[in-house]
């Protein structure tokens, strides 16, 4: 297993917003990270300081092993982020020539691909595309870059479901043949369990939980039943939230369940579900486990 990059103890306060807190992360090489958080948590805080926008007021992060500096930028690395405001006056072809020089990986003739199938007039300047077409160009840079690490910061912003699925196919299909470490934040949740193998979630500027997607899938689970029957039944295992309904209790656990957790669940009348990533991500927050 190698590791493409470590982001040890990360603290940054604005004033007196934590931004991130004593924030750990690990990114293996060749695996497609999804990064959740809830509005302010500091998923985009956390991206620029990979990619040397800001610098932490403690904490180290290492590409390959190797110590970044104050304002140093992570090699063989691409930083999609919603605007490309400074290019307004540029033609989308110009952007991307410009994004070209950059990247010693670059795929000219997967770039021209990606604007047919995102249906992109590469003439126009950038100032003259709508919101989700704007942030196109990004996803293309992103993808034609073949960079070893990417970081994504919300970039399906704005695109319509089409353009959506069409991006996290690409994505799919290139990672498939080129595989590389990539890190997408988002808010739409259940898409990007799909698409990320593994996920980190971060609340107010900390680590909430990382895992294994599969392994979400399996253990979130939504219980309900009698009160006592989902007390006795929870017992041991991991609560994320409880909830009366009724006379009875509805219980988010997350647990990975056996042959005998099922069995004593019929004979106690408790129903088990499981739990999409979006409620599990919901209940998580909310019970702040
Ligand atoms: N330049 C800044 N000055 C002051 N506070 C800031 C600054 N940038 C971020 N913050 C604060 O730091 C916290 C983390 O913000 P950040 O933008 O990283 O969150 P986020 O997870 O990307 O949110 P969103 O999903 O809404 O984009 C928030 O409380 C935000 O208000």
């Amino acid at each position: 297993m190698s590791i493409a990059l470590t982001c040890g103890n990360l603290n940054k306060k604005y004033g007196r917003t934590d931004a991130l807190r004593n924030l750990n992360l690990q990114l293996e090489e060749n695996v497609i990270y999804g990064l959740l958080g809830r509005n302010g948590a500091g998923k985009t805080t956390l991206l620029n300081m990979i990619a040397g926008g800001i610098f932490p007021d403690y904490g180290t992060i290492e590409v390959r092993g190797k110590k970044l500096g104050k304002g140093e930028l992570p090699k063989d690395f691409c930083f999609v982020r919603e605007k490309n405001k400074p290019f307004g006056g540029a033609r989308v072809i110009e952007v991307l020539q410009f994004a070209a020089n950059f990247h010693p990986n670059w795929d000219w003739t997967f770039a021209h691909e990606l604007l047919e199938t995102f249906r992109l007039d590469p003439r126009k300047k950038i100032r003259q595309l709508s919101r989700g077409t704007e942030s196109l160009v990004g996803n293309i840079i992103g993808l034609a870059s073949r960079a070893s690490l990417t970081l994504y910061d919300e970039p399906v912003l704005g695109l319509d479901v089409l353009m959506r699925e069409r991006f996290y196919k690409a994505l799919l299909e290139d990672y498939a043949n080129h595989p590389r470490t990539i890190l997408l934040s988002t808010h739409l949740i259940d898409e990007i369990a799909t698409v990320a193998e593994r996920v980190y979630i971060i609340e107010a500027g900390s680590l909430l939980l990382h895992d294994e997607m599969d392994r979400i899938h399996m253990a979130a689970h939504l219980i309900r039943g009698n009160s006592e029957a989902v007390a006795s039944f929870t017992t041991g295992k991991r609560v994320l939230h409880t909830e009366a309904y009724g006379r009875g209790t509805l219980a988010a656990i997350y647990e990975m369940l056996d042959d005998g957790d099922m069995l004593r669940a019929r004979e106690m009348d408790i129903s088990i579900e499981h739990l999409t990533l979006q409620k599990f991500f919901s209940y998580l927050i909310e019970g702040g486990h």
